[in-house]
Formats: C-alpha cells, structure tokens, sequence
C-alpha cells in the first residue's frame, strides 16, 4: 500500500495532453487559453474624456477668463471636433475623443451654463484633468493574458475588447464514467429493499461538470464477462475512464483482474487513506493505432478506479482526477487552500484522513469544524460539510488551531 503523497505524484507523472481547439470565445469561460492574447491598440486608443462636462484651453483660463462660450457637443461615439476659438469651450461626454485645440475638462458640477455659455464656479483646475490619455492603461502589443490561464469573467472582457471572436482553449478529455453493481437502480426507478439508486455515476458527472467536461455513462452489472467486453471498447473510445465500485476484496469486485487482463498497466492499487483505499490507477498506452475510434495518432487511456462508497469515489476525484486533469491542460498543480481545525480530533490509524469540515471564515481566517459523518457510504453528510481537511497519517492528534490542506467542493 502506497502514501497518498506517492499517489497522487505517480498520478501526476500519468497526466497527458489532450491537444488544443478553437472555440467562440463565449464558450471558453472556465477552459485554459493556450494562446497569449496581447493588445490590438492602445489602451484607451485615443485620449479619452474621463467626466461629463465641458473641454476648454487651459491657457485662456490661466490668462484669467472664466466664462466660455458652446461651441458644439462631442458625443461618445462621434468623430473627433475641433475647438475653433480658443475662447470658447466645447461639451465633452465620458468616452468620448478629446477634441483638437483643447486640453482640460471640467465636470459640470463645477460650471454653469446659462445663455449659451459656461462660466466656471471652480478655481482649482489643473492643465489635462479629466482626460486619459492614448496608451495609459496598455500598450499595443503588450501581453495582456498568458497561455496557460483559466479563463475567468474578467478574461472574457479583455477577449471581447481585443476582438477574440474565437480562442485556443486546451481540448478537453473524452471521459467515460462507468458504474458497476446488482443493487444499483436507476433515479427515477422504485427501489426493491436489497437495491439503492445509483448516485456516485451523477456526482462524478457532475464533478466533471465543474472543469466543463462533459463526460458520457454507462452501467454495467457484475458479469465478468460483459464487463471485460465493454470496457474492452471504452478503452480504445475514451481518454480516461472513471470507474466506482468493484474494486476491493468482494466476490464481484472484478475490476481489478479485468483490467489487468485487458493489458492495462496497474500503477498501484490500495492507498493509504481513509476514505478510499482500494482506488485502484493505471493506464494503458500510448499506442500508436490508425484505426481507432479516437483518431489517429498516440492514444492512450487513463484509469481511475475509485471504490464504491459514496465518499471514497467523491473525494478520490478531487484529490486525484481533479489535479490530474489540470496538470494535463497545462496547470501546474499546487495547493492553495487551507483550513484551521476548530477543535481537537483523534483519528489512529496509519492513514490520511479526509475529514469532512463545514467552513467558515473568521476575521479572514478559514476555521473548517468537523462534521464527521458515519463512515464513507453516508452520502447525505456530504450535503452538510464544505470540503476535507487532509489529516496527514503520521499523526493522532489534531488539535484545534492547527492548519491543514483544505480539499473543498463548495465555494460560498
Ligand atoms: N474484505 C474487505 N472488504 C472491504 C474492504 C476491504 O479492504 N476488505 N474495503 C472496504 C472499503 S474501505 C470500501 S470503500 C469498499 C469498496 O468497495 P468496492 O469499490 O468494491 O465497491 P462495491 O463493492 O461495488 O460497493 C461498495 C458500496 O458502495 C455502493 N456503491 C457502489 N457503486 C455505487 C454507485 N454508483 N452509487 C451509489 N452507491 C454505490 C455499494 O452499493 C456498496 O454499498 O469495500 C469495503 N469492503
Ligand atoms: O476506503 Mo472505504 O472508502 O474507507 O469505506
Ligand atoms: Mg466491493
């Protein structure tokens, strides 16, 4: 049995690249850009008018004349006007072109207007307030967004103001999640009292859902045989296969040997850790065959084999998939959340343990208070806890104050 430290590096050493596509770029919110976007113009690309008021030139008013005749209006949007008396002023909108032969605006809380003219109620004015100038916030060409980011709200805007149509995003696997067992049922289905409703399939979906894979699935019963057979074509079809259940010690739990028989190479089965210790990881190629579904090329398939309860299968995709799949797009895994224990904890056995924490934050620090659960089959806990505290195996005590990794699935 492997530490789950070893485990997730043997993980990550497995991850592999999916290719890059085009898309509109509406659709890459949440995808990682794999091209850098840089600047069409400058930024703002002319001087801008940064206040409602009016535009005048600075050195008629420093020669001491306050009241400014209208010469015109400059909307946003209108082509640049041109001041033609230096005595008079123009009216100037926000974002609008600053217009030729003027240098200073006033807002419009600090004049008034009355008979056509502007008479300013204001002395301190400063030459070129109230304009931005051509280039200020960016350059052309400069780099506005790297390679390699995940593409936020915020990097929508800027792909829109520089024209992005369409965008490189890293491809995205084609995933088949696979559940497996007799007693499972469908949602809308009635159960009988020896069966239960098949939840881990959609909490994987949906999992994936979040890194914007659209996963297909399937449900295969425990025959060996049709096993061996189904998973013979998904491995040749798919990029990654997720599978829960079938993995541990029972007289059905077949998987192992299958895939194994199937030529898929076991990178380790069994981790130490509570919940999900019989995850059982592997892969199988890259192979280089014309013919397959897949296309052309190198194809390889990874094996993620989580057990069946509920909780092992839900915290081994964000533990392991999860950073697998990022480094494969081109994001390096590190982990940046962490969580204080809100009161002592005993757990004895050699193994890290995921502990269930409902989160709050104090004073900017984020307390996670455990909410225990009754084993890895109690699901329904899952919907009152926040994330997992990683309580590392070479310890019993965790006491309250002290920090630790923070695995959490709920962001508010
Ligand atoms: N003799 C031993 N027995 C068990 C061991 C062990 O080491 N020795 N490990 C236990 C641990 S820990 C876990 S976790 C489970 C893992 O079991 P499997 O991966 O073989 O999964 P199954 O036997 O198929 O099912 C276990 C449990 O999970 C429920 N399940 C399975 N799939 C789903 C699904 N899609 N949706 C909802 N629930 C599902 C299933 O009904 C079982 O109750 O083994 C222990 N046993
Ligand atoms: O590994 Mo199991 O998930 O502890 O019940
Ligand atoms: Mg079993």
């Amino acid at each position: 049995m492997i530490t789950v430290e070893k485990a997730l590096e043997i993980i990550l050493a497995e991850s592999q690249d999916f290719g890059v596509e085009k898309i509109p770029f509406m659709e890459s919110l949440g995808r990682v850009l794999k091209e850098d976007i840089g600047a069409d113009r400058d930024f703002p690309p002319f001087d801008r008018v940064s206040m409602d008021g009016i535009a005048i030139y600075y050195d008629t008013y420093k020669k001491g004349d306050i009241t400014f005749p209208i010469e015109s209006i400059q909307a946003a949007g209108a082509e640049q006007l041109s001041l033609k008396s230096q005595q008079n002023c123009i009216e100037v909108m926000t974002g609008a072109v600053v217009p030729k032969n003027v240098d200073t605006v006033i807002p419009y809380e600090l004049v008034e207007i009355k008979d056509g003219k502007a008479e300013l109620s204001t002395d301190t004015i400063k030459q070129g307030q109230n304009i931005h100038r051509k280039g200020l916030d960016r350059k052309q060409d400069d780099l506005l967004i790297k390679q390699n980011t995940i593409i936020s709200s915020a990097e929508i805007g800027v792909l829109a103001t520089v024209g992005k149509a369409t965008v490189k995003v890293a491809k995205q696997p084609k995933v088949m999640i696979v559940s497996t067992g007799d007693e499972l049922i469908e949602v809308d289905k009635i159960p009988l009292n020896h069966q239960i409703r098949r939840s881990n399939v959609y909490t994987l979906v949906a999992l994936l859902q979040e890194l914007k894979i659209q996963a297909d699935t399937a449900h295969i019963n425990d025959d060996k045989a049709i096993l061996k057979q189904k998973i013979e074509g998904y491995l040749l079809d798919y990029d990654v296969l997720l599978f829960s259940g079938a993995v541990s010690k029972g007289k059905f739990d077949f998987l192992p040997e299958i895939l194994e028989e199937l030529g898929v190479k076991k990178q380790f089965h069994k981790v130490k850790q509570r919940p999900g210790k019989p995850f059982w990881f592997g892969a199988i190629g890259p192979f280089s065959i014309n013919d397959m579904k897949i296309g052309n090329g190198n194809h390889k398939t990874t094996i993620f084999a989580f057990p069946g309860n509920p909780v092992s299968t839900f915290v081994g995709c964000l533990k392991y998939f999860y950073p697998w799949f990022r480094k494969s797009i081109g994001i390096e895994y590190k982990n940046l959340d962490y969580a204080i224990l809100s009161e002592d904890f005993t757990f004895q056995p050699a193994l890290t343990y995921f502990l269930q924490v409902r989160l709050q934050n104090e004073n900017g620090r984020i307390i996670g208070t455990p909410v225990k659960g009754k084993g890895s089959g109690d699901l329904a806990n899952l919907a009152d806890a926040d994330g997992f505290l990683e309580l590392p195996a070479d310890k019993t005590e965790f006491r309250k104050g002290e920090t630790f990794p923070l695995i959490r699935y709920r962001q508010y």
